[in-house]
């Protein structure tokens, strides 16, 4: 094939920029702090106390300062040499289409679940429909579920969708619909009032998208717009939004009205079966795949399920309208207690092979079950990348953001990764390219199977009609069960050097890293238009134990031989290395911030201090964030640096000596009802007894503690040596309380079934009481 006359004077796919004078206030402030931070190391340095001073006890704590503040200070260093270089990018995707048309890749999705309780089937299947109706040719499409609860009720939800999907996705395309999560789409269009056919209405998209284009009417709590022909004009002409629904008479409205109600009866025939807990006689005659479920098959101990619920090359299987369908198929892999099955990762790896087999697809997108797809152009978003005819080969994956859509107002539980998001990977981006963060993330097979990317080797082009296998459904379904089975991997590389790699709880991550490792670029790309949206942790300790996950994972990349400074060396760039380890060094930091939060002997730098609140404040309000938003992040940040990194440590180093074995604690996708109504309304969610929070309600009792007696002691002992010394350690205390407000909200006022129980109250009260009494014997 001539790449050459491919090239002929075509344009790139795809454009990179940088916002200059962004980048030029950030390295000049990045500058500036770190001036400051070596100021800080100097007078510590400097003013060493006097071995005479206080029997010399003032010398640890000092010489502790000093550890902790070069500590932060190296931090600082790492993440501004993350930022340093902020990269932005575009596509050009109806140059892709032009180009390319029939000669587009396939591209295989996998969706995961790994549990029918915690993740409910309904909010699965809509995350597959919303892939399903993307915009990209169908017969080039194939949807992957993995089932990792090996659920016939998952199974029987996907089902149902199959067969939804026949109207659906006509329908999303018919009328250009967004999002095309039916869920998400019903939830947010609202039907028009009656009798108002004359106007047009156009939902204002939440914060960020919405622009005044004219006047408008509220209804049931949403804004609509009275659109004239110019607002229409103005609208289209603003590049990446979302377009209009183009549903103009009164049988568009009636096809609406008949989607919603199909969706409707679907749910809940779906909810009605999960709530019984077991599939019906009648539902099982239905479809022969209930077979593969024998009695005694439970979610740790079952055989191999592999169900092509359609098959795309099947010409007598169309949608309503006679279009072809993208392929779909559920897969459980095959469990058995005797055999690790290494959690996300493993049903990656199962999916590796079993869609080779079926349809082999030389693009790969992961999402999470809980993360549908907002975008129905991302799969051409990202194939810009893939396939520009200059750059395109050196590129592994391109990773979109996780946006979430459940976040409250203020963002409770400072879920929203605002600041990884919009700031971080864009560094990271012009460093080489950011981490592989698991959902919203598409991958080149290629790479993803272990290949080397080197000046000497080029991958391979991704066009071209893709090889259909002429082999019946049923052979297909043989085999793949063959891929899926617990010893199919004894003695191979999987999980080491192919595919997704095994024994990390972020299994991303160190993924991601080994492919930059072996040569490869990635992309980040972030749209206006978010392109994914998931669900955030809706309760404290959830949120806690997740960043736990996270830290505890990064951290041990560390410590492995992928530790990015050793694996990463001579590799990937020394940015992109100081890049990964601001996420591996969360965990060891808790020791400095703990020592830092809880010594008495505390004189805080104000300069340097103050200096990085009020950035990430303008940082924060520059990209939407709310006032109350960024005072919940700060809050969040101390929790758990005390918490979950403290927690990640302590697991990793017993990790390390043998004492834990590795577990992957699934962030629950619901919560009951009270729980959800406090997340409303914004009220932290404690509830159960944790240790994390023994710690945190042990620091806030410790301040509170400390700044009472120490404001008496200012007050009636006016012969302290140093005012303003003691000042400033009762400024930390007080802003330590200040932080901790909810905390005793929790302890002492609510009575909700979400505060603090009262056993963790005593514990805490305990620790403070030793704590005291300790320095006075
Ligand atoms: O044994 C398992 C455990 C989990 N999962 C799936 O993995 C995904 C992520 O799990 P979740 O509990 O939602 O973790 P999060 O912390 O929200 O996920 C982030 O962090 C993980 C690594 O810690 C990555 O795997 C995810 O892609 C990333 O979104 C979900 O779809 C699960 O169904 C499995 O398939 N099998
Ligand atoms: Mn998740």
């Amino acid at each position: 094939m001539g790449l050459g006359e491919e090239r002929s004077g075509d344009a790139p796919l795809f454009q990179t920029t940088t916002k200059k004078w962004c980048r030029l206030w950030y390295r000049l402030y990045a500058c500036c702090g770190f001036v400051g931070v070596v100021l800080v190391w100097c007078y510590r340095a400097t003013h060493f106390p006097p071995a005479a001073a206080a029997g010399g006890k003032g010398r640890w704590a000092w010489a502790g300062m000093l550890g902790a503040e070069l500590w932060f200070g190296l931090y600082w260093l790492l993440t501004h040499s993350a930022r340093w270089n902020q990269t932005y990018r575009s596509t050009f995707k109806e140059s892709l289409l032009q180009r390319f048309g029939d000669r587009l890749p396939g591209v295989d999705i996998f969706v995961c679940t790994a549990d029918p309780i915690i993740e409910p089937p309904t909010m699965v299947i809509n995350t597959v429909l919303s892939v399903l109706a993307y915009d990209y040719p169908p017969e080039k499409l194939s949807v992957y579920l993995s089932d990792d609860g090996g659920s016939n009720l998952t199974f029987y939800a996907l089902l149902e969708a199959s067969r939804f999907a026949r109207s659906w996705i006509p329908f999303c395309k018919k009328y250009k619909v967004e999002p095309r999560s039916p869920h998400a789409y019903f939830s947010q269009s609202s039907e028009p009032m009656e009798g108002t056919t004359t106007v047009e209405w156009m939902k204002i998209k939440k914060k960020g998208t919405g622009r005044r284009l004219g006047t408008g009417t509220w209804y049931k709590g949403l804004w609509y717009l009275d659109m004239t022909g110019l607002d229409k004009a103005l609208a289209s002409l603003v590049a990446d939004t979302p377009p209009e629904d183009s549903r103009h008479s009164v049988e568009d409205e009636l096809l609406l009205h008949q989607q919603r109600k199909l969706y409707k009866e679907m749910e809940e025939r779906i909810n009605h079966t999960v709530d019984i807990g077991e599939i019906s006689e009648e539902i099982h005659k239905t479809h022969k795949g209930f077979s593969q479920w024998t009695s005694e098959a439970n979610s740790r101990n079952h055989q191999a399920i592999v169900q092509i619920l359609v098959d795309g090359r099947d010409e007598s299987d169309v949608d309503s309208e006679g279009c072809p369908l993208p392929t779909l198929v559920y897969m459980a892999r095959e469990k058995r207690p005797q055999h690790p099955h290494n959690f996300k990762a493993g049903a990656m790896n199962a999916l590796l092979r079993v869609s080779l087999e079926i349809s082999n697809g030389p693009v790969i997108l992961n999402v999470d079950c809980d993360m549908y797809s907002n975008n129905s152009k991302s799969v051409q978003d990202a194939l810009c990348f893939f396939m520009d005819e200059d750059k395109g080969h050196e590129f592994a994956y391109v990773q979109f953001p996780q946006n979430f859509n459940n976040l409250t107002k203020n963002d409770l539980y400072a879920g929203s990764l605002r600041m990884i998001n919009e700031v971080d990977f864009h560094g990271l981006d012009g460093n080489g390219g950011p981490l592989y963060v698991g959902s919203g993330c598409f991958h080149r097979r290629e790479s993803l199977c272990g290949k080397k990317c080197s000046p000497t080797y080029k991958a391979e082009p991704i066009g071209g009609k893709p090889q259909i296998t002429e082999v019946s459904a049923y052979i297909l379904e043989e085999r793949s069960r063959g891929l899926a089975t617990c010893t199919y991997e004894e003695n191979s590389q999987w999980g080491k050097e192919v595919g997704l790699k095994y024994g990390c709880p972020v299994e991303d991550i160190i993924t991601g890293l080994s492919i930059q490792c072996r040569g490869w670029k990635s992309i980040y790309y972030n749209p206006q238009w978010k392109a994914f949206l998931g669900l955030a942790p809706m309760t404290l300790s959830q949120a806690l134990l997740q960043h736990k996950r996270w830290s505890e994972g990064d951290f041990q990349i560390l410590l492995s031989k992928y530790c990015p400074f050793i694996c990463g060396h001579g590799r990937i760039g020394l940015g992109l290395q100081m890049g990964y380890s601001i996420y591996c060094l969360c965990a060891p930091s808790s020791l400095p911030t703990l020592y830092y939060a809880s010594d008495l002997w505390f004189i805080p730098f104000a300069f340097v201090i103050g200096a990085k609140f009020t950035c990430s404040l303008i940082e924060s309000l520059w990209h939407g964030e709310t006032l109350q938003g960024w005072w919940n992040e700060q809050k969040m940040w101390f929790f758990r640096r005390t918490t979950s990194y403290l927690f990640a440590f302590i697991d990793s180093v017993a990790k390390l000596l043998g004492i834990n074995k590795l577990a992957f604690a699934i962030t629950a996708k619901v919560a009951d009802e009270e729980v959800s109504k406090r997340y409303e309304q914004e009220i932290m969610e404690f509830g159960s007894s944790s240790p994390m929070f023994i710690i945190l309600s042990t620091i806030a009792i410790l301040n509170l503690f400390c700044l009472v007696g120490g404001g008496t002691r200012l007050l009636m002992d006016g012969g302290v040596t140093s005012i303003s010394s003691w000042f400033l350690q009762l400024l930390l205390c007080w802003c330590v309380v200040i932080i901790d407000m909810p905390i005793f909200e929790a302890l002492f006022f609510r009575n909700d079934s979400g505060r603090l129980p009262s056993s963790t109250i005593f514990t805490s009260a305990l620790i403070v009481v030793l704590a005291c009494l300790i320095p006075m014997l």
